[in-house]
């Protein structure tokens, strides 16, 4: 087809996911002429693939698992899973069976131009999409987000192995999963299919699962999910992949020969950014991101945002992202990125939220580091709460400043008490105004202060 003659706009977002809908709808909002281009769905990872429909799938999880508890504290309880109606609500409610017309209605009901294909970078603010040709005079902001790794091991390619979006679209779950990668999604589709009843071994190359946390985060995780039948291979890695009618066997660096009726892929996420084209603006398309400035900037009236950066591949970055490159295009001044409180919480159960430094990442900066810990159980609420109740908190100050540079709250509500430790860590609030804090009795979060006092 010939290329049609160059359309001239004021800016051009490549990926509407998270970051790029969140770009391209303030853009078009401030009166700016903006063509998005989406080759998928407008909303990207997060809502079709990733957070929400994984997270209705562990609050199903976790129903169970709570039916489970009820033996001991409340009587007696019977529980049969049943995989339909969080099928159901996955494609009814998440994702509407896929379709993102809502998305795309929003973005161009705020005056946003769409357009649904891949494009590619052709030069500096000019972008390819089929065979037409956008450019932008002021600017370019890529957000094309992270796709699934899939590791180069032997007989892997061309078999139906799962990823993450195989693993959201199941209609009906297997008798047995082999689950490659013990990270945030290895976890918690482990934990879920786990308390469906599937059996599930996760294979983790390194010596822990959740190897970026603290390590007695990945401790609690591999006991928690021990307890709901999950078996966990750590140090191991899978050296050969065979599928046959009976399902995948893998054959492991120790010799062993493990066995599972599906295979999930979950090692991790890559930027791709050779199909990009990047190269034609200068940017090196090997790369594993696209490295930004404190204003999201890549290039000379080229911005980036959200999983391509690389400074933490979760959706409250990438909307935080937006909104600082957003600024900048717009002019409008405030402050810069700052990833000092980058928060994150693996959503298993006990959910293990963290923000800032792990003791290790303050140890290797060379502050002076003060640890606090405090276990949940021997907490006030963690005692009533009684079965479910494990976690703890572990907070790492800087003596030398007197202020929090990290924290990790674990618990059954681990994510939501992230909340306080996030906000100091952030405004860096003095360890002495945290001690003074009257923390609600009883409360999980009060075990904050427990752990400020063990900070000595
Ligand atoms: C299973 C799973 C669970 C997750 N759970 C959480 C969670 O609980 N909390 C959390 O904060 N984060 C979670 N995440 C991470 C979160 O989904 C991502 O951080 C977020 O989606 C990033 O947004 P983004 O806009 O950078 O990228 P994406 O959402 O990946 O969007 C990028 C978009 O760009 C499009 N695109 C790429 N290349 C091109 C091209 N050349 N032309 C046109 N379009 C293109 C893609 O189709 C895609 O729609 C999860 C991720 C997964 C996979
Ligand atoms: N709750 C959340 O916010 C949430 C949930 C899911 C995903 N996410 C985002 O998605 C990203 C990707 O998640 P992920 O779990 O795929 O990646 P990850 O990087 O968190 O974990 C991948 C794991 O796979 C292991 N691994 C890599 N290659 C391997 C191999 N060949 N054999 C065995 N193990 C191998 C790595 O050591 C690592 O522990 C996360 O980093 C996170 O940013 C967030």
């Amino acid at each position: 087809m010939p290329m049609g003659e160059a359309q001239h706009v004021d800016a051009v977002v490549v990926g509407l996911g998270v970051g790029g809908e969140e770009v391209a709808g303030r853009l078009a909002e401030a009166g700016l002429s903006v063509v998005g281009i989406e080759h998928a769905l407008v909303g990207g990872e997060c809502p079709y693939w990733g957070c929400i429909p994984t997270k209705m799938m562990i609050r199903a999880g976790n129903a169970l698992a709570e039916a489970r508890r009820i033996p001991g504290l409340a009587g007696a309880s019977t529980v049969r899973p049943d995989w339909t109606p969080v099928a159901r609500r996955i494609r009814a409610e998440a994702t509407d069976t896929w379709d993102d017309k809502v998305a795309v209605d929003r973005f161009t009901g705020k005056g946003g131009r769409f357009v649904r294909g891949r494009a590619a970078i052709a030069g500096p603010g000019r972008v390819r999409v089929n065979d037409q040709e956008y450019v932008a005079a002021r600017a370019l902001v890529l957000a094309t987000g992270t796709a699934a790794v899939v590791p180069p091991i032997d007989g892997l390619a061309g078999t139906p192995f799962w990823t993450n979006r195989e693993a959201v679209e199941a209609e009906h779950l297997p008798g047995s999963l082999l689950v490659l990668g013990g990270g945030a999604i290895g976890l918690e589709l482990s934990q879920v299919m786990a308390r469906f009843g599937v059996s599930v071994t996760v294979i983790e190359g390194s010596d822990r699962v959740l190897a970026m946390e603290e390590p007695e985060s990945s401790e609690l995780a591999a006991q928690a999910l021990s307890r709901d039948g999950v078996t966990i291979l750590t140090g191991v890695r899978a050296q050969r992949v065979a599928h046959s009618a009976d399902g995948f066997a893998l054959t492991l660096s120790d010799g062993r020969t493990i066995t599972g009726q599906q295979l999930l892929v979950a090692t991790g996420r890559t930027a791709r950014l050779g199909e990009l084209g990047v190269d034609s603006i200068g940017l090196d398309p090997t790369a594993r991101h696209l490295v930004t400035d404190d204003r999201m900037r890549v290039a000379d009236q080229v911005w980036a945002v959200g999983d391509v950066t690389g400074n933490g591949a979760f959706t409250h970055m990438a909307m935080y992202e937006g909104d600082v490159a957003v600024r900048d295009i717009l002019g409008q001044g405030g402050p810069g990125a700052d990833y000092r409180a980058r928060p994150r919480v693996t959503f298993t159960d006990p959910e293990i939220g963290a923000v800032g430094f792990t003791e290790r990442q303050a140890r290797d900066a060379g502050l002076d580091v003060r640890i606090g810990h405090t276990a949940l159980p021997s907490s006030s609420r963690g005692f009533i709460h009684g079965p479910g109740n494990d976690g703890f908190i572990k907070l790492v100050a800087d003596g030398a400043r007197g202020v929090l540079v990290g924290a990790t709250s674990a618990g059954p509500a681990g994510g939501e008490v992230l909340g306080a430790l996030s906000v100091a860590v952030h405004a860096e609030v003095p360890v002495s105004t945290l001690r003074g804090t009257i923390w609600a009795y009883p409360t999980f979060h009060r075990a904050i202060g427990d752990a400020v006092r063990a900070l000595g």
